[in-house]
Parts: structure tokens; sequence; C-alpha cells
């Protein structure tokens, strides 16, 4: 067997077909990657092509004349031998598609030592899913849900062998109920089709569920919640799509699939939101009161409008220009180096991120499942607010490619928590525009951000009537400021968006639960076109 330059020793090293001509391809175990050069090519294209094993989707030995190209004297000489390597390729803007490339011999016996040992290699990455749960929500976004799972995402794991039972939901709520009840731990991974409120609903079911199976009670805000393990895929089909955005860079359906079948892992931060020692929900994007919470109510009437309907009631929200008084208190997060105004983003393999996981590990050594650190310092701060976001990750979408929060971290453990004071009309259209540019958000005398792991809101309005119930008048909702009759000072409370849905009640206490589950993902990956896809389509022209 032929050596690699520094002694290394190869699996596989065949002269094997490519097109028309002799390719010398490698299997070299080692780097983890199939690799093919033309042994003589023109100077311009000395490079190697390669794949990398994790990123192969699947191997199969291919009927030759069905699909090759006319490869001249070869064909008349012997019968040929085939095999087809389908593999991700990257293209611009985080983009994956699966291509192929189709290697020859004359042996059969060689080629089979190529499939087997290509197959043996695979077998071999153990984060990879076999058999997936997949919930389809046939009414997100625009309605498109069951379609893009059946042409796009269905083919793409039934070449990579992938085992499914699909549930098509019939109701709200259907995903998260049959979570609860179905065994779940004989599946490597639950996949939905949908939207952020799709996502909300099963990662809800899988955590709600993994509580109770290890007896944790939910509605307790100190309790330390139990880790998911049972990876999620989002095969976005939704209106906003912003935690697959968030969490892949793009959202693409076949990009999302790929993610799947190569066994991706991602970890998230969950926040739990509870009210009065009644757990309310958990939130992996946005917790908006005020702008957001307002626009999420209107839009909520409007959802014949499809994903319309948020450009329709955001504009209605922002000429409205409501702010809110209350009180927020919240806890720094002391424990990560990363501050909300750093310049550098969460990329994948993220060294904040990979630093609380360290943490979370040795915590949970010592001390085991027991809460810490629940008497250090709160900070106040009264005001009146035309928004109050807390995001646990970007939420970066598209329509807001860098999100709300550009720095925010996928899996440190902390939130960020943006207050965006009462301003005029103006100036926060200037903060909203920032969303969709490259200038700070956050650079405004009005705008204030703070990375936290825990926080409580009490609105003005709950807050008077606590201190006097008697006050009747105090309680008439949807009744405006009586000093100021023509100002938008609302004395009526917002509404919480908690990942797109509507909590009931103003007063809620947060706490950020770091890493708490799992994504089929790998974090938004550094923007560069990868290498290897780039060789391949310089010599696909060439062919
Ligand atoms: N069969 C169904 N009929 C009605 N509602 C459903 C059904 N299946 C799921 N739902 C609910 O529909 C809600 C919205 O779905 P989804 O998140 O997929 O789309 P969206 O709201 O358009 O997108 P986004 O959340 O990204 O803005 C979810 O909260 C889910 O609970
Ligand atoms: C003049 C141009 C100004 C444009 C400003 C655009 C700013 C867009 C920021 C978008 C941030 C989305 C945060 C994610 C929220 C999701 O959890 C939630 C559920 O899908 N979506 C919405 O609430 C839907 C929220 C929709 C907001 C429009
Ligand atoms: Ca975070």
């Amino acid at each position: 067997m032929e050596r690699l330059p520094g002694g290394r020793r190869p699996r596989l090293v065949s002269s094997l077909g490519l097109g028309r001509r002799s390719w010398e391809v490698t299997l070299d175990e080692e780097r983890g990657r199939l690799a093919w050069r033309d042994p003589r090519p023109p100077r311009r294209l000395r490079e190697n092509c390669f794949v990398p094993i994790s990123e192969i989707i699947a191997v199969e030995e291919t009927e030759f004349n069905k699909k090759q190209r006319n490869i001249g004297r070869w064909q008349k000489m012997a019968k040929l031998h085939a095999f087809t390597v389908y593999y991700v390729k990257k293209a611009r803007n985080h983009r994956w598609r699966c291509s192929d490339v189709t290697f020859w011999c004359v042996e059969e016996h060689l080629c089979n030592q190529w499939i087997q040992a290509l197959k043996e290699l695979l077998e071999m990455q153990k984060s990879r899913p076999k058999q997936l749960l997949v919930y389809i929500n046939p009414y997100g976004g625009k309605r498109q849900g069951k379609r893009i799972y059946e042409q796009k995402v269905a083919p793409l794991f039934s070449l990579a062998s992938i085992s499914t039972d699909v549930v098509i939901t019939e109701h709200a709520n259907h995903a998260k109920d049959n979570l609860l009840e179905v065994n779940i731990y004989k599946y490597d991974g639950v996949v939905c089709v949908g939207g952020d409120g799709m996502f909300s609903e099963v990662m809800h079911g899988l955590i709600g569920r993994i509580q109770k199976d290890s007896g944790i009670d939910q509605n307790n805000p100190k309790a330390s919640l139990v880790q998911c393990n049972i990876r999620i895929g989002i095969i976005p089909a939704g209106s906003t799509d912003c935690i697959c955005y968030s969490t892949v860079g793009i959202s693409d359906p076949v990009t999302s699939a790929l993610h799947i079948i190569v066994g991706d892992c991602q970890p998230l931060d969950v926040s739990s939101v509870h009210h009065n020692n009644t757990f309310l929900k958990y939130s992996v994007s946005l917790l908006g009161y005020g702008f957001y919470g307002d626009i999420l109510k209107d839009s909520e009437k409007k959802r014949w409008m499809g994903p319309m309907r948020y450009d329709y009631s955001g504009f209605k929200t922002f000429l409205s220009h409501h702010y809110y008084e209350g009180t927020i208190a919240y806890q720094p997060a002391k424990h990560t180096h990363g501050s909300p105004r750093d310049k550098e983003s969460c990329r994948t393999g993220c060294h904040i991120c990979k630093k609380s996981e360290k943490q979370l590990a040795e915590q949970n050594k010592e001390h085991g499942l027991k809460h810490e650190g629940g008497e250090e310092e709160w900070k106040v701060i009264k005001g009146k607010f035309l928004a109050i976001n807390a995001v646990s990750m970007s939420c970066a979408c598209p329509r807001s490619p860098k999100g709300l929060s550009p720095a925010a971290h996928l899996a440190d453990g902390s939130a960020d928590l943006i207050l965006v004071r009462k301003c005029s009309r103006f100036d926060f259209l200037r903060y909203l525009v920032r969303h969709t540019n490259q200038d700070d958000q956050f650079d405004f005398p009005f705008v204030d951000v703070y990375r936290v792991k825990c926080f409580q809101f009490t609105s003005k309005l709950s807050e008077d009537n606590e201190s006097n119930v008697m006050d009747i008048g105090k309680k008439r909702f949807g009744q405006f400021c009586r000093d100021h009759p023509a100002c938008c000072c609302n004395i009526v409370n917002s509404t919480w968006n908690c990942d797109g849905e509507t909590l009931d009640s103003s007063a809620i206490e947060v706490r950020v639960h770091c890493q708490l589950m799992k994504l089929f993902a790998r974090g938004i990956e550094e923007n560069c076109k990868d290498e290897a896809a780039h060789s391949q389509s310089s010599i696909e022209q060439l062919l």
C-alpha cells in the first residue's frame, strides 16, 4: 500500500475512472476524507478534490450504462463497474446541496472493495440518526410543509437510509401532546416541519417529557432541569423561521435536511418563563414585550394573510407607538466573558459556548442536580419602554440577517436583555432600520443592553393593582394615560411574545438554562466558500 506524505497510510488508493480519464482516488482515514486527483492535471488544476467523510451522504453501486457519459474505448473493452458517492456540496450563504461523483473501474472486486470501505466508514459516524420521528404542520407559513417534506426532504432521508415515522398534525398542540405519550427513546431525533411555533411545540413536548420522566416539577422556577439529548431538526416551512436561520445561517429545507443526515449537533440555551410559581413556557429565541408583543397579538387575527401578516401588523404597531411602564430586575451573566456589544458573533465551534459547556459539566459534577448561585446581586431598572426584548440567541432571520442581538450566543447560558426606552417615532424607526443593515442597533442613548442569566418583569399596572387592589379605576384595561390624553403612554398592559406565542401574564420570571437541548445543526459557519466544493466545481466544468 502506498504511503502518504509523512509516512501515513491511507485506507485505499486506486486508479479509478472519473468521466473519460483515470484519477488517483484516496480514502484517507487519518484525515477523514475521500480525495481524488488527476495524476497529470493541467497546471491550473493541481489541487486535490476532496470530501470529508463526515459530509458523505451515501454510497451506492451504480448501474454504469445508465448514468455514464461516453467513456470511449474502455466501454468496448470490458464490462465496467461503478459506484456513486453522494456528498454535501457547500454553496454560497451557508446553503448546502447534495452532489455526487461516480467512479468506475474494470475489476468488480475493486469496485466492491471501495463500496464496502466507504460504507464501513459511514457506519462509524456514530452521531448520524437512523430513526427519526417527523411532525409536519401542514398550515405553517405558506402552507407548503407537506410538499416541502415529500419533495425535498424525504428523498434525501431515504438516500441516507434513515427510517422515519411521519405525523401530519391535525390541530395545534398535536405534536406536543403526542410527544408526551410515544416511546421517544427509540428515536435518534425529532424533526419538525414548520416554523418557530411548530419548533416550540416539539421542544415543549420533548423537554416536558424528559422532566416528567425524571420527576422534575416544571412549576418550580428554581428547579435544575434535566438536559434533553434527543436532538431536534428543523425543516423550515414557517413565517419567520428565526431559530433555523440563527442556527444554520439560512432557512432552506434541503440544507437543514443535510445537517440532520450528517448528524450535526448544536446545543441550545432555553429560557424558562414562570408567573407566581406556575410554569408558562420555554423560549429559545425572542421574549418580547411592547413592540414585538403587540405585533404578535395583532397578527394572530390575520393568520390568513400568511407571512405577510407580520409586515401588516408591524407597520400598524409602529404607527401606534405605544410605550409601557414597568420594572425589570436582572442578574448579570458573570460566568461568560462575552458582551452584547462584541464585534464577533457566535460561530461554529464558538469558544465562548465551549467554555460554558465545560463550566456546566463541572457544575453538574460538583452539585449534582442542585441549582446554584441563587442569591447574587439583582439590578433594578424602572422606566417607560417601547420594547423589552430578551433573546437567548441572535434572532437572525430573513427580515433581519444579523438579528436583534448580533453578538448573542446560542449556548453560553445567557440571554441579551434589550431595553428600548420611550423615544420619538423617528428615533424608533432609526433603531429598527439598523436591524436590517450593518450599523450598531445598540448605539442609541435610548437603547440599553445587558447580558443576563435571569430577569423578572412587572408592569406598572400590575404593581399598582397589587399595591392598591381597591382602586378599581386603575384596573380598567384599554385605558390611556389620564395625564396626557394625546400621548402614546398606554396604561393597558402589552403582551409577551414568547417565540411567536402570546403569554397570558405580563408579570414574568425568566431563567436561562444553559444548553438544555440540542439541535441537528452546527451553528453558523465562518463565511468562506468550501475548498472541496470549489475545486470540485471547477473540475466538473472541465469534464
Ligand atoms: N394541524 C394544525 N392546525 C392548526 N394549527 C397547527 C397545526 N399544527 C401545528 N399548528 C400550530 O400552528 C402554529 C404556527 O405554526 P408554525 O410555527 O409552523 O408557522 P408560522 O406561525 O407561520 O411560522 P413562524 O412561527 O416561523 O412565524 C404553531 O404554534 C402550531 O402549534
Ligand atoms: C423599516 C424597516 C424596519 C424593519 C425592521 C425589521 C426588524 C425585524 C426583526 C425580526 C426579529 C424576529 C425575532 C423572532 C421572533 C420569532 O420568535 C417570532 C416567531 O416566529 N416571530 C415574530 O414574532 C414575528 C416578528 C415580526 C417582526 C416584523
Ligand atoms: Ca445564549
